[in-house]
């Protein structure tokens, strides 16, 4: 093959990506290109706009940056970024066409939307004779690839695990290579050769994201090393939010700009060397895939489903009560101190500690009473490391309607929950500095605080610091009622 252009989507790296390296194998010149879509862009630019009336968005931030240090190393060998900010099915044939390339190389996408847009670039593209290749690289193992000894798809992930470990070679985690010969990276022609548009341009301000999440591979890998000498202790790091115990690795996962392969790989190694630590890892990494899988074969997920169609027949709050006590979950102010210092830390950096995700789910849900959805659609709107999958997995976990997800019985205390994984309040002073002269045995529940204790603090409830908006134990009691439905519907 002549002429080759990989299109660049959530792989945003130019190493072990098996696009990209199919496309060296195949063709004597290769080009890259990256649509800002506007058809995803466009609706983000709403709510909150700064004076310029540009949005603050740290993933379009975090992508630009990333794609900005792809173009440095393309131009250092004699090629170059192609990047547009329009709709795929306009762009690319348009970008294919003027290069005159034989075929499109791109790595799959598994949510519904995207699997819908690459079927009609694809068609677009064969009315131009062009090929259009697609090749496996977000997931170790994808779609059907595991399935269970009757030929269906796992829903519980224990079993799939196993398979999945049974299953897994050498070859599944060998890097892609990506070794360019000298002129094979083609300079871009003059007519295509615009720069990178500004974020300016699209709608979009500087985020100072970079300041805490360095982009791109080389972030990535920085995050890496520094993960990997911390790998071993994984296992008792990894449920308290106030310590460095995770990778925080998820944000570049989530824009490809580190390789699976490559971090199963180091994980699976020293896994087989013993590590606890590893092995507990690359569990989550195994949870990744799983998620990936149930959305490529239940794509009724991405429109609001339940995974276990009984748990639709639920009653959530709804009119104006209810939307203040959405309100009140959004901007952290429930008065549970825990579930308000995770909220600050969602909005404040985008990301959220994963096992605060699961008790400010739950808290929504069982708590609250509001559909796991307005969760659900938070959270797609403000995490870093959004990922359709693993999102809609996590909420329908929380919620108890998805696959393998907690018995609907099964509700988290706030209090207990915040004794336990924040035991001094370390993680809730950092987020709540009202409450920073509370006692570790009274932040956690200040309204049980007594008043000297609180006098002393400078706290006033209700002024300082909101005072509980619903009572556990009573809402847990609601919460039982309200499932109720759904033991009905199964029995
Ligand atoms: C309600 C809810 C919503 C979530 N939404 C997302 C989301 O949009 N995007 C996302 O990447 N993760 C999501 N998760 C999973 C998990 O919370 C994050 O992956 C994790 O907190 C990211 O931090 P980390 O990279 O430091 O994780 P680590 O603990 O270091 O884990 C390493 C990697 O494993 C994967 N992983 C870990 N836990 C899970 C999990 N439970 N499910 C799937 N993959 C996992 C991630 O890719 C993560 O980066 C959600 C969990 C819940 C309960």
């Amino acid at each position: 093959m002549q002429k080759a252009l990989v299109w660049l989507r959530r792989d945003l790296r130019l190493y072990d990506n098996a696009a990209l390296s199919h496309a060296l194998k195949e063709a004597k010149q290769v080009w890259l290109t990256f649509i800002f879509d506007t058809d995803i862009l466009k609706p983000l630019i709403q709510g909150e706009l700064d004076a310029k009336g540009l949005k603050h968005e740290r993933r379009v931030d975090f992508i630009w940056q990333g794609l900005k240090q792809i173009d440095e190393e393309l131009r250092a060998m004699g090629g170059g970024l192609i990047v547009r900010f329009g709709k795929p099915l306009e762009c690319i044939p348009q970008i294919a066409k003027e290069l005159g390339v034989d075929a499109v190389f791109t790595n799959h996408d598994y949510e519904p939307s995207a699997v819908a847009r690459d079927e009609s670039v694809k068609g677009a593209l064969e009315k131009l004779n062009i090929q259009f290749a697609e090749f496996k690289d977000q997931v170790i193992f994808e779609k059907r690839e595991i399935l269970t000894n009757s030929n269906t798809v796992f829903s519980i992930f224990t079993p799939y695990k196993n398979n999945w470990l049974k299953t897994l070679q050498e070859k599944d985690l060998a890097a892609h290579e990506c070794k360019p010969k000298a002129g094979q990276f083609a300079p871009i022609p003059k007519k295509l050769d615009t720069p990178l548009p500004s974020l300016e341009s699209m709608g979009f301000c500087a985020t100072g994201i970079e300041a805490y999440l360095p982009p791109g591979s080389e972030g990535g890998q920085a995050f890496l090393e520094d993960f990997l000498s911390r790998i071993d202790q994984y296992q008792i790091g990894r449920d308290f939010p106030a310590i460095k115990g995770v990778s925080y690795l998820s944000t570049h996962l989530r824009f490809g700009m580190l390789s699976i392969r490559g971090l199963v790989r180091e994980a699976h190694r020293r896994m087989l060397a013993g590590s606890m630590g590893a092995t507990i890892w690359l569990s989550e990494l195994i949870w990744r895939d799983f998620y990936f899988m149930i959305l490529a074969n239940h794509p009724r997920l991405a429109k609001g489903a339940s995974f276990k169609p009984d748990y639709d027949n639920i009653t959530w709050e709804s009119g104006a009560h209810a939307k203040k006590l959405f309100a009140a979950w959004c901007e952290g102010k429930t008065g549970y101190p825990l579930v308000d210092a995770a909220m600050h830390q969602l909005n404040q950096s985008g990301y959220m500690h994963n096992r605060l995700r699961m008790v400010v789910a739950s808290f929504l849900t069982k708590d609250l009473g509001i559909d796991w959805r307005w969760g659900e659609a938070y959270f797609a709107e403000h995490l870093n490391d959004f990922e359709l999958s693993s999102n809609n997995g996590g909420w329908q976990w929380a919620s108890s309607s998805g696959c393998d997800a907690q018995p609907y019985f099964r509700i988290f205390n706030p209090i207990t929950q915040s004794e336990k994984f924040d035991s001094e309040g370390k993680f809730i002073r950092r987020y709540l500095p009202q409450l920073e002269k509370l006692s570790k045995k009274s932040i956690h529940a200040p309204w049980k605080a007594g008043h000297i204790e609180l006098e002393a603090a400078g706290v006033v409830l209700g002024r300082d610091y909101a005072l509980p908006v619903v009572d556990h134990d009573e809402a847990r009691k609601k919460t039982l009622v309200r499932y109720s439905v759904v033991k009905k519907v199964s029995e």
